[in-house]
């Protein structure tokens, strides 16, 4: 066994020092290293698409999309990407890290029918088909790029139906970790011609014990000789480690330090309430303000569920997503909020990480986080790309305190009470 693959199998070992973001920002690209660093997609239009070295097809079809110029966080790691080499990537939520990897890939890849050179990893299984539909996107004009989706909750015999079909093996994967472990021990799922292994919120996919032992395995069964990138807005110093231990020499972009991973164009605030206020304030609140789309997170399924129906009791039009729902009912859903169909949507984090709904201006946590990271993803489905937003917290409880604190201290962010008089819509509507 390799040293890399005997350091993967204990992660209780003294993790080696991360570097400071200085550092780290040394070692990152020239861009970053040179200082030209901005922290937020604004102002960024020097470079354009054209710069970035990517095939004809692939111009095309980010035109087709409406991409006018490449994010800082694009400019920056789609050339070194594209060079095969190892990223670990972190930015700010809604700023195009998706783009990063799935335009690298499809420039690098060389379609052979019959083999999967690439293998996407992400935590929950709306996150994995939002990125199957971005590969479908971007691929357009590579009609021999194949992209298939693979996750749980849904019969695993299809899935090795398709991939035992030659017409219909793809080229990319996609998937959750469970479901692709599972595929790969029942030998339906060969990846021994990987190039590039991808990891998708991966300080999320590392962080629980399971998730992170079907990674592990997932990662054994791939050569030795790959390309590994990571992405995620959030990568503590210690999970930026963990995350090395799948990597060579990676090559690390931190667009914004931590302190910087607010957005900008998002105004936050607080209601300090009584949990039995909760339900008046929330209809005060979709009554007052004008949104697009919200999206409402509770902790819990069953409080998803009574939030769902009292909206819609209550003439809120409103849909919910959490992990006690049937797979083809939560994909659906996703498909109605994402489609604009619906605008009002409850759910437990399921939601809170990775989710892109273009029109999500407003985000309520009706239940604070127990963490500051996850306060950061969830209040990032609002204000995508640079847009404005507004995002509003229930604090009810010491615990909900302790974690406002956190999240001001940590992303060095003011997150005032709500104003009394309510927020003036022209400064969080875009226009
Ligand atoms: N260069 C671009 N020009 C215009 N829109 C873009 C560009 N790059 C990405 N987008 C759009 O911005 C949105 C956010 O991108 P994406 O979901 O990749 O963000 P992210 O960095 O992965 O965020 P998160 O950390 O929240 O997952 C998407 O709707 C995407 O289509």
């Amino acid at each position: 066994m390799s040293k890399r693959e005997e350091e993967l199998l204990d992660y209780s070992d003294t993790e080696e020092a991360a570097p400071a973001a200085s550092e780290a920002k040394e070692e990152s690209s020239g861009a970053a290293a040179n200082g030209d660093t901005k922290g937020s997609y604004v102002g960024v239009h020097s470079t354009s698409f054209k710069d970035l070295l990517l095939k004809d097809e692939l111009l095309r079809a980010i035109g087709d999309c409406g991409f006018e110029h490449p994010s800082e966080v694009q400019q920056e790691a789609i050339p070194q990407s594209n060079m095969g080499v190892d990223v670990l990537c972190q930015a700010k939520s809604g700023l195009g890290k998706t783009a990063v990897f799935v335009l690298s890939t499809l420039n690098q890849l060389e379609p052979t029918p019959g083999e999967v050179s690439v293998v996407v990893l992400c935590h929950t299984r709306e996150l994995a088909y939002q990125i199957k539909n971005e590969y479908d996107r971007f691929s357009k004009y590579l009609p021999d790029a194949r992209t298939s989706v693979f996750y749980g909750g849904v019969s695993i015999a299809k899935d090795k139906e398709l991939l035992k079909d030659p017409e219909r093996t793809p080229n990319i994967v996609v998937g959750t970790p469970g479901r692709l472990d599972a595929l790969i021990r029942e030998k339906a799922l060969k990846l021994d011609n990987i190039r590039t292994f991808v990891v998708d919120e991966c300080d999320k996919v590392l962080e629980a014990v399971d998730m992170r032992r079907d990674v592990q395995e997932i990662f054994r069964a791939t050569p030795k000789t790959k390309q590994v990138m990571m992405f995620s807005a959030t990568l503590a110093p210690d999970m930026r480690a963990i995350c090395k231990k799948f990597m060579q020499n990676p090559l690390e972009i931190y667009v914004d330090d931590e302190a910087k991973l607010t957005l900008h164009g998002l105004q936050q605030y607080y209601v300090k309430l009584e949990e039995k206020e909760k339900n008046r304030q929330l209809n005060n609140l979709l009554d007052s303000l004008e949104f697009n789309q919200v999206i409402i997170f509770v902790r819990s399924t069953s409080r998803a569920n009574q939030l769902n129906q009292l909206l819609n009791e209550c003439s809120f039009p409103s849909i919910a997503v959490h992990g006690a729902m049937r797979q083809d009912e939560r994909i659906e859903h996703y498909r109605q909020f994402k489609e604009f169909n619906k605008r009002i949507c409850v759910s437990t984090d399921i939601f809170g990480r990775g989710i892109d709904i273009e029109r999500i201006n407003l985000a309520i946590n009706y239940d604070m986080p127990p963490e500051a990271d996850q306060y950061l993803h969830r209040v990032g489905r609002a204000g995508r790309f640079g847009t404005k937003g507004l995002a509003v917290s229930f604090v009810s409880s010491e615990e909900d305190e302790k974690v406002l604190s956190q999240i001001q201290e940590r992303f060095e962010v003011k997150i005032s009470p709500y104003p009394e008089e309510g927020v003036d819509a022209s400064t969080y509507m875009n226009s």
